[in-house]
Parts: structure tokens; C-alpha cells; sequence
């Protein structure tokens, strides 16, 4: 069985902010009240890279949210590249050549690395999937994607905790679900479409939540924070 992960180490709060000055504000304000950060396109394409390694320094975890997708060769080079960081996780896109591409980096680089699988966007219903060309449902194509991580022997997936439960069985209890997507009742949804709340989603048997708005754009992110952690400790 894997090692229990407490409530305020399963917050990664997305650092979705224009510059490292920016970030650094919003981490000094949190404080004690989490312990992991992820950074996407939006910092990673503006100095985030350096900051992950100054986070990783200062005893922070770090989910590295860039999603690649590419030949397979290009995967592994650049898995393999990112390894060095420090960072916890990695994302790539969740299919079956670039999962076996970003185990291979990670297995060459050896840091301990690990690589999560982006099932389906939580950002889209059964309609954006169907516009996007794929005939399944959601739920069936995280499922398939999920079954697919699993079977190559990368570390987790994310998705939506709407699908944890089903995703849980077909992963077993070993892998990670990490979920964005997640809102504290009456927060606002914007664009997410799949939106868990805390409690529901460790009641769903999700490992780790991804929060970003509801925290960056809060007036006191520490207090929302707590929060988070709070609902989440009383849902386990
Ligand atoms: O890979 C991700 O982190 C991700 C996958 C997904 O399906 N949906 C999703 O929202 N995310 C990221 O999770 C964060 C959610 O941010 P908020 O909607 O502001 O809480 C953003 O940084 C997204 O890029």
C-alpha cells in the first residue's frame, strides 16, 4: 500500500501568474498553509523553471505541468531534460506512445521523477469530445487512458474526481489521481467543466487536488488554503 500522504501535502496550489515576482508573492502569503506548487505554461514560458528549482531548494514540492506531447523521441529527450529539476511530477498528454516515451526518460534519468498521464482535459464535457473527433464519452476515454497509463507503468493520471472512483479500479491502489477541476462550494467554476469540491473529492479516493483560482484570486489565499486543507482532513 502506499504511504499515507497528509491533507495539507495532497493542495497543489497552480501557480497560473504572468512572472516569478508574482509567484513568489502568493508562496510568501500562503506560507505553512501548503507545501505544493504547480507550474504550467503560463510561468514555466516565463522564468517558472527557475523558480522550480530555487522551490525545490527551499524544501517545497514541485508539479511541473507541461504536458508534453510529441514523437516519441522527443518525449524521452525532453522527460529526461525536466528529470533535473528536482520537480515531483511531470505531465504529459495520456497517450499510449508519449506514456512509454516519458516512462523511458524517466527510467534513463533515474531522479525519481514521476510522470502523470493527462487523461481528458477537465475543462471538457461529452460535447467538446465530441468536437474534438472521439466518438466515447468522457468517462469511457478516461477510463481507456487510464487503463493505458496503468498497463505502460507510468506514476498516476489526471482527471476530473468525477471519475476517480472509476478510475481507482482500474488503477488499483498503487498509482496517484490527481485532480484539477476543484472547487470549494460556491467558488467560482469558470471555465472547468468536470468540478469536484474538496471533501467530495477525497471522499473519491483522489491522492492529490489541484487548485488554482479559487486560491491565486482569493484576497487571503493562506485562509482558502486552510480551508482546502481543512474540508479535505475532515473528508478523509
Ligand atoms: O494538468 C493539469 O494540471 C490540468 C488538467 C486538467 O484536466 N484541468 C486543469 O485545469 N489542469 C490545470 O489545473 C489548474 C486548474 O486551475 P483552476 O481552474 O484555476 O483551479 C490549471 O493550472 C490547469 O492548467
Amino acid at each position: 500500500m502506499p504511504e499515507p500522504i497528509s491533507p495539507r501535502d495532497r493542495l497543489i496550489v497552480a501557480l497560473d501568474m504572468a512572472s516569478t515576482d508574482e509567484a513568489e508573492r502568493l508562496i510568501a502569503r500562503i506560507g505553512d498553509a501548503a507545501s505544493f506548487y504547480k507550474i504550467g505554461y503560463r510561468l514555466g514560458y516565463a522564468g517558472g523553471l527557475a523558480l522550480a528549482e530555487r522551490l525545490v531548494r527551499d524544501g517545497h514540492k514541485v508539479f511541473l505541468d507541461l504536458k508534453l506531447h510529441d514523437i516519441g523521441n522527443t518525449v524521452e529527450e525532453g522527460v529526461q531534460s525536466l528529470a533535473g529539476i528536482g520537480a515531483t511530477f511531470l505531465t504529459v498528454h495520456a497517450y499510449p506512445q508519449t506514456m512509454r516515451a516519458a516512462a523511458a526518460g524517466r527510467d534513463k534519468a533515474g531522479t525519481g521523477l514521476k510522470i502523470l498521464g493527462v487523461t481528458v482535459l477537465t475543462s471538457y464535457d461529452d460535447a467538446d469530445a465530441r468536437e474534438a473527433g472521439y466518438a466515447s464519452s468522457v468517462a469511457d476515454l478516461v477510463a481507456a487512458r487510464a487503463a493505458a497509463a496503468g498497463a505502460i507503468g507510468i506514476d498516476g493520471i489526471v482527471c476530473s474526481a468525477a471519475e476517480a472512483p472509476q478510475v481507482r479500479a482500474i488503477l488499483g491502489p498503487d498509482r496517484l489521481i490527481v485532480t484539477p477541476g476543484i472547487r470549494p462550494a460556491g467558488a467560482e467554476i469558470g471555465d472547468q467543466k468536470r468540478v469536484v469540491t474538496p471533501a467530495e473529492a477525497m471522499r473519491a479516493g483522489v491522492d492529490h487536488v489541484v487548485v488554482g483560482r479559487p486560491i491565486t484570486g482569493a484576497a487571503d489565499p493562506r485562509d482558502v488554503a486552510r480551508r482546502i486543507v481543512d474540508e479535505m482532513a475532515a473528508a478523509l
